[in-house]
């Protein structure tokens, strides 16, 4: 290690035990966090299935920078070169879409093994994996309806490829040795006002418990259900909205999908995971950031984030949070895109880990609001960076910038050979 990082962590150290925070014990929680890298931001949410798609669901990237992966190989090698530059081990969240397959399968045809090449890959790099359907640019969603369809036939389409995603989930846990979450996320909704906001409400609750009709191992798979206020095309209505969600996962012991892009631009998600907690079997988190709308902006180290961060140290939601990522920008190198979101989620739980929770806690109860304040203002300041690069280096991941030379180098080598 750099002689001048082990000496800033030294001198970072007794300032932080002055309000009782002990930095070695945060670096040993920091260990602990996992975070689900979302594969969608290697070859902007095109997959291999029928990669001749159209992107829809009311979703979109933007930017066509060179280098995006083609094949799973490729995506694969760009995954590694991104996890090579994040501290701690994490784990990969993957599409129905991203099946590894010679055969020509449609999504309700997906079995485990169309998904083998990624377990061996993911058992090789000691990664966990993630899963979730793809209720989205199929012609079996081209009028904008999944789970919730008016049609019989196209709703079995997809409460079929919903069940068997779970058994890819449910796979992928018992291999790995890590539960998988399964997330369903659906883009259903209607552009204009509707008349019935009812009806599609009930066939999604309905399609739901059929899909859930089989238990599975949470041991292996432990399923989420990620709600959205809005889409493109769905501007007026989304069957699946988080009251909608926050009633069904509450009342199936489901785990509820929070992405934070999906709200409207005023409501903060850090303001609900609280309440949330309180009543749910867990959650899960997409760390994203909207920029006037879910534009799915790369993370960065905003307000928003510190203070997501803060909510699930303060309140020990940890355990019960499932951290992935869930962006897409094809304006940059989308190696540096995981990178940086994820380097920022853990620098933002870092943070929130050096503060002095239970000495603010104490200050707030008896009402010295002015000392809150200041507190919190100055420990904006203090050297959480030294910390930051310490547990980088001894994590074996390039210290402050110097992960940006890999990655330039990595899209001088190989991205920039893709045509
Ligand atoms: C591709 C993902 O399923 C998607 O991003 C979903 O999680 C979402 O957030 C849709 O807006
Ligand atoms: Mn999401």
């Amino acid at each position: 290690m750099n002689a001048q990082t082990e000496r800033n962590y030294e001198a970072a150290k007794p300032l932080y035990a002055t309000h009782g925070i002990d930095t070695d014990k945060v670096i040993e929680q920091l260990k602990e966090i996992k975070i689900s890298l979302h594969c969608w931001q290697g070859d902007d949410i095109r997959g291999f299935l029928n990669a001749g798609h159209e992107l829809t669901g009311g979703i979109s990237v933007t930017g066509n920078y060179p280098g995006a992966a083609r094949t799973p190989e490729e995506l694969r090698q760009d995954l590694e070169k991104a996890f090579s530059l994040i501290p701690g081990k994490h784990k990969l969240n993957l599409h129905a879409i991203y099946a590894d397959t010679e055969e020509q399968i449609d999504l309700n045809e997906i079995e485990p093994r169309h998904f083998s090449k990624w377990v061996d890959w993911a058992k090789e790099n000691n990664l966990g994996l993630d899963f979730n359907p793809t209720c989205f640019s199929h012609p079996n969603s081209s009028d904008g309806f999944t789970l919730s369809h008016p049609n019989k036939q196209i709703r079995d389409f997809w409460i079929d490829h919903c069940k068997r995603a779970r058994k890819v989930g449910a796979y992928f846990g018992k291999e790995t040795g890590q539960p998988c979450v399964t997330n369903i996320w659906i883009p259903d909704g209607y552009k204009d006002t509707p008349v019935d906001r009812l009806s599609p409400r009930k066939r999604l609750e309905e399609s739901l418990d059929e899909i859930y009709k089989e238990q599975i191992d949470p041991a292996y798979n432990l399923d989420a259900v990620e709600s959205k206020l809005f889409g493109i095309g769905s501007e007026s209505y989304v069957v699946g909205s988080h009251e909608f969600y926050m009633g069904y996962g509450i009342t199936r012991q489901k785990l509820i999908g929070i992405d934070v892009g999906h709200f409207h631009p005023t409501e903060t998600v850090s303001n609900k995971l609280s309440s949330i907690s309180l009543f749910s079997e867990g959650m899960l988190l997409h760390v994203s950031r909207p920029v006037r709308w879910d534009s799915d902006h790369v993370v960065t180290l905003d307000d928003e984030l510190l203070e997501i961060a803060r909510e699930l140290v303060t309140h020990n939601l940890l355990e019960k949070t499932h951290i992935g990522l869930d962006f897409f920008d094809a304006s940059i190198n989308r190696v540096a895109a995981w990178v940086i979101g994820a380097r920022n989620t853990m620098k933002a739980l870092l943070r929130a880990f050096l503060e002095p929770v239970e000495k603010l806690k104490g200050i707030e109860i008896s009402g010295d609001l002015t000392t809150r304040l200041a507190l919190r203002e100055e420990f904006k300041s203090y050297p959480f960076g030294a910390v930051w690069d310490y547990y980088c280096a001894i994590q074996g991941v390039p210290v402050r910038e110097e992960w940006l030379e890999h990655v330039k180098q990595y899209e001088d080598n190989v991205l920039s050979k893709r045509s």
